[in-house]
């Protein structure tokens, strides 16, 4: 008998016509209020489930006796609770790597469009509000040659440092929870604790998974600490920030400026004070977002499923 599998994300066809030839499939393009107890109830007879975005609670998992494997269409595994897959034996597989440098990519352009207020000057002229020479009330402040402080000096935060570093002359200061030799070696990266970084980046840069440890590791204090002159830029998870804080810190301009691509809430609520503020580059949480890239991702996550369910090795376990 086949065994089965849950796919909760739109596939690429010839990746969904793999699995079908092996496994009995039941697929759902995304979950929503329409489809959420047909998708629950496919989960209880599940061997493997893949996917992306919504939370898999221990409630699901504990429905499916039969679970051997979850696959995850993304590097971040903080939708699951990961004590839980050690204790049950279940195996959490992800995407680490393939999308390194679509989400640098990102990252850099919300570090050039906060600088360069790109957002706010193309809706000025969009608006026909350009009707002259721009003056220094349109200036923005230089990238090269500036201070970058990456929290979070892994995959992405190298990758988006060596893009600072050789493209633009950046010195760059780092914060891990060790020093990465690579990185030092390479880009010249200075390891400073965590609250000297602050006070010492022109650009804030956070690179580091959502846990326990890491939740609202930015607040009021450590807005205070930056200089009144920073930008801060997220593409990490929002709920590493404590967004009302940083809210305060943008309105009352202890700094001045950010570049986010992940909020507390996802989507962001149309009602955000966010979107009021004109220092504020809001993406629709897009760091892995090329055709390219997720293509990778979801041949990966496929990969990673199908090894598991094989019993052969997963070439990407979180756990
Ligand atoms: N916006 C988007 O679309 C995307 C967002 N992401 C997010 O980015 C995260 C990072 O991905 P990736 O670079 O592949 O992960 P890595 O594991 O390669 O890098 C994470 C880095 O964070 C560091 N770190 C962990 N905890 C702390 C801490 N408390 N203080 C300082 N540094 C810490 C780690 O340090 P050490 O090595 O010393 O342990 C590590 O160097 C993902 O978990 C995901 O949440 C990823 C892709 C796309
Ligand atoms: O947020 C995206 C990821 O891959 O993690």
């Amino acid at each position: 008998m086949k065994q089965r599998v849950v796919v909760y994300k739109k596939l690429p066809d010839e990746l969904m016509q793999s699995l079908r030839e092996e496994f009995e499939v039941t697929a759902f393009d995304r979950i929503d209020d329409s489809n959420r107890a047909a998708f629950l109830d496919a989960i209880k007879s599940a061997h493997g489930i893949l996917g992306s975005t919504i939370r898999i609670t221990n409630e699901m998992l504990d429905s499916a006796p039969d679970l051997k494997i979850a696959s995850t269409v993304s590097v971040g595994v903080d939708q699951f609770d990961l004590d839980y897959f050690r204790r049950r034996g279940l195996m959490l597989a992800h995407t680490p790597g393939v999308l390194n440098e679509a989400t640098a990519d990102t990252i850099f352009s919300l570090i050039l469009a906060s600088a360069r207020r790109i957002v706010e000057l193309a809706e000025y002229v969009k608006a026909g509000k350009w009707t002259g020479s721009i003056g220094e009330a349109q200036f923005g402040v230089n990238v090269h040659g500036k201070t970058l402080g990456m929290i979070g000096m892994g995959r992405i935060g190298s990758a988006v440092a060596r893009r600072a570093h050789h493209g633009f002359g950046m010195r760059i200061l780092y914060n891990n929870t060790r020093p990465n030799p690579g990185a030092e070696a390479e880009l010249k990266a200075t390891f400073l604790p965590r609250d000297e970084l602050l006070a010492q980046a022109d650009f804030v840069c956070l690179m580091l998974p959502l846990t326990s440890q890491t939740e609202k590791l930015i607040g009021a204090r450590e807005f205070k600490l930056m200089k009144r002159s920073a930008i801060f830029i997220n593409a990490s998870r929002g709920r590493i920030v404590d967004e009302a804080a940083l809210i305060k810190a943008l309105q009352e301009g202890e700094i001045h400026a950010a570049g986010l691509d992940v909020f507390e809430q996802e989507p962001l609520p149309v009602d955000s004070p966010l979107l009021q503020l004109s220092n504020v580059v809001a993406l629709p949480h897009i760091g892995s977002a090329t055709h390219e890239t997720r293509q990778a991702m979801a041949e990966l996550a496929v990969q990673n499923l199908v090894a598991g369910l094989r019993g052969q090795p997963v070439p990407h376990l979180a756990v």
